[in-house]
């Protein structure tokens, strides 16, 4: 029997093809891919648009299932554990159309997504907890307290940014996080996910087109013609 010392796996995405199924014709997006996600590490995922960087994302953040293969989040397959327990407790996710509840303002987005997981802040109130992530994303309490479809679309993002930085969740998944910012927000929100990944050990998932996120990430997968590669670092 062998000993290893290595990190677990948080994720695990085993032979994984996904197939979209039109009237006309059906689309392999993704051929069976392999690759096992780790705590503590910032990824990101580059790749062509069209390339099914979102698909590869919603079927790992449990919004879909392969139509092959098997996606397991510490050890036990998603389709056991239930896909809706797992978004709940385990996994939380910026979509690239930022999925906010629109009848709620800003600051009810956060502290119901807070309610859903059962995250409690280390001390204070969830609504204190809320209020101070939009004030770091810049929006103040004015503006948090204002039904979503006020704010502009940068708002929006960033108030689906504080929704998913509040949860205290293994896995933080995001689409294009940073595509509706300024350089300084988007800069911010980088080093966010750098922190979170080292020093609360959660793994951070971000699609990009950015060459300069991917940069700052600790490992760079590419997503083209159906297959995931891992990009080799020099640094
Ligand atoms: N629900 C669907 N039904 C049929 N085809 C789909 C569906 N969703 C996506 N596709 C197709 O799957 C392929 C991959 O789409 P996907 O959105 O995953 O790509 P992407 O790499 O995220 O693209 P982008 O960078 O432009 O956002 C595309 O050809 C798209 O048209």
């Amino acid at each position: 029997m062998t000993s290893t010392t290595a990190t677990p796996p948080v994720l695990r995405i085993a032979d994984v093809s996904h197939t979209y199924s039109g009237q006309r014709r059906r689309t392999t997006v993704l051929k069976s891919i392999d690759y096992v996600f780790e705590r503590g590490t910032f990824y990101t995922i580059l790749g062509p648009s069209g390339s099914g960087k979102t698909t590869l994302l919603s079927l790992a953040s449990g919004l879909d299932t392969p139509t092959k293969g098997t996606i397991s989040f510490d050890g036990q397959d998603l389709t056991a554990l239930g896909l809706g327990r797992y978004r709940n407790k385990h996994a939380a996710t910026i979509f690239q159309q930022y999925n906010l509840l629109t009848y709620m303002t800003a600051l009810q987005n956060v502290t119901t997504a807070m309610e859903i997981t059962g995250t409690k802040p280390a001390s204070g109130s969830r609504k204190a907890h809320a209020l101070r992530l939009l004030e770091d994303m810049g929006l103040d309490k004015a503006m948090a307290t204002r039904n979503v479809l006020q704010l502009s679309g940068g708002q929006q993002q960033r108030v689906a940014i504080a929704r998913a930085l509040a949860c205290d969740v293994d896995i933080l998944f995001a689409d294009e996080p940073t595509g509706n910012l300024d350089e300084d927000t988007a800069q911010g929100i980088i080093d966010t996910f750098r922190e979170l990944a080292h020093e609360q050990g959660t793994c951070v998932v971000v699609v990009t087109h950015s060459q300069h996120l991917a940069a700052q990430s600790d490992r760079v997968l590419h997503l083209r013609k159906g297959k995931l590669t891992e990009q080799v670092n020099a640094r």
